[in-house]
């Protein structure tokens, strides 16, 4: 069943320019959706816009039933976020801040719930320590303390584990799969794959304002699990022999460089086959290495597709 229905949004700043163009998408209830992009791509604004804080240009927001808009506080009051920056008062204590804010929803207060938070986020020692004494760790602890302090259905952290060390982003990811048990809806931004392999039941990746697809996670990996091993030839080669025409290759323009692609999670990649042929046919490389294939080759082969399509 859809939480948020998100149908021909776009956004256009006042400046002119354009962060998202017709954005169409449904999250289903419970589900963790990662949203990849790169720098720009549009994603703080598409969850900005469904938190409120930025209005759309065109197209609705239907969040559990509430439209943004038109029922925004009945809305609001089913989401969390999360956001990118720390928007909280220094000279609080960890333990007002949470409070307040679940204040803010106008819940009725629930000690008991906002000590279980608190506990969760290994957060409870530091109850009393004001906001501005703590790591940049805890801060972005008490952050999402804050986001839940309301029992929202729905989250949204915005880039959660950038720039936070490895203890931290192990905690966050436990935390975010125990809120998904419960049944809480969690959408994400990354610019990281892994994180998006770890969590993610569906990634819909972003770039230039487009959501240019949305995909399950398992079949997106798959289109991940592809590597390239590259041969620097002792001898340039002006053309591919037709000895090899059994393996996906490419040769540089200058010859000097073999480029195999691979399915890195085949049971048989072809590349101890490719060396063996490579030798009986008296090709020699100085060199070689393999690299996997990055989110930053999946946008090119999508930014190239789209091309062809166009
Ligand atoms: N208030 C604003 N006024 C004008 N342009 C804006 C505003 N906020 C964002 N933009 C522009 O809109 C585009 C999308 O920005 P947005 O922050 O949504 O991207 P993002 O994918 O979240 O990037 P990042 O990963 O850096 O947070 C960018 O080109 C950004 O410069």
């Amino acid at each position: 069943m859809p939480v948020i229905e998100i149908q021909g949004l776009t956004k256009t700043y006042p400046s002119g320019l354009q962060a998202l163009k017709r954005v169409d998408l449904t999250i289903d209830r419970g589900e963790i959706f990662a949203l990849l992009g790169p720098n720009g791509a549009g994603k703080t604004t598409l969850i900005s816009i469904i938190c409120g804080i930025v209005n759309a240009s065109t197209g609705t927001v239907v969040a559990d039933g509430h439209d943004i808009r038109k029922d925004f506080r009945a809305a609001r009051m089913k989401i969390g976020l999360v956001p990118q920056e720390l928007t909280t008062d220094a000279f609080e204590t960890v333990l007002a801040t949470v409070t307040f804010s679940r204040g803010l929803f106008g819940r009725p207060g629930n000690p008991a719930l906002v000590e279980q938070i608190l506990k969760d986020l290994s957060l409870w020692d530091k109850r009393d320590a004001k906001i501005m004494t703590l790591s940049g760790g805890m801060k972005r602890r008490v952050m999402i303390a804050k986001a839940l302090s309301h029992e929202p259905d729905i989250l949204f952290l915005d880039e959660p584990t950038a720039g936070v060390d490895v203890e931290l982003r192990r905690d966050m990811w436990a935390m975010v799969r125990k809120l998904r048990e419960r049944g809480v809806t969690i959408i994400l931004t990354t610019h990281y794959i892994e994180e998006a392999e770890e969590m993610a039941d569906r990634v819909g990746v972003i770039l230039k304002g487009e959501l240019i697809l949305v995909e399950e996670k398992t079949a997106l990996m798959k289109k991940l699990g592809k590597k390239t091993l590259t041969l620097n030839l002792v001898e340039p080669l002006t053309t591919l022999p037709a000895d090899l025409a059994d393996w996906d290759l490419r040769l540089s323009p200058d010859g000097g460089e073999l480029e195999y692609s691979f399915d890195a999670n085949a049971e048989d990649t072809g590349v101890p086959a490719l060396i063996r042929r490579l030798d009986r046919l008296e090709i020699g490389f100085k060199d070689l290495n393999t690299r996997q294939s990055s989110l930053e080759d999946i946008f090119v082969s999508l930014v190239h597709r789209d091309g062809e399509a166009a």
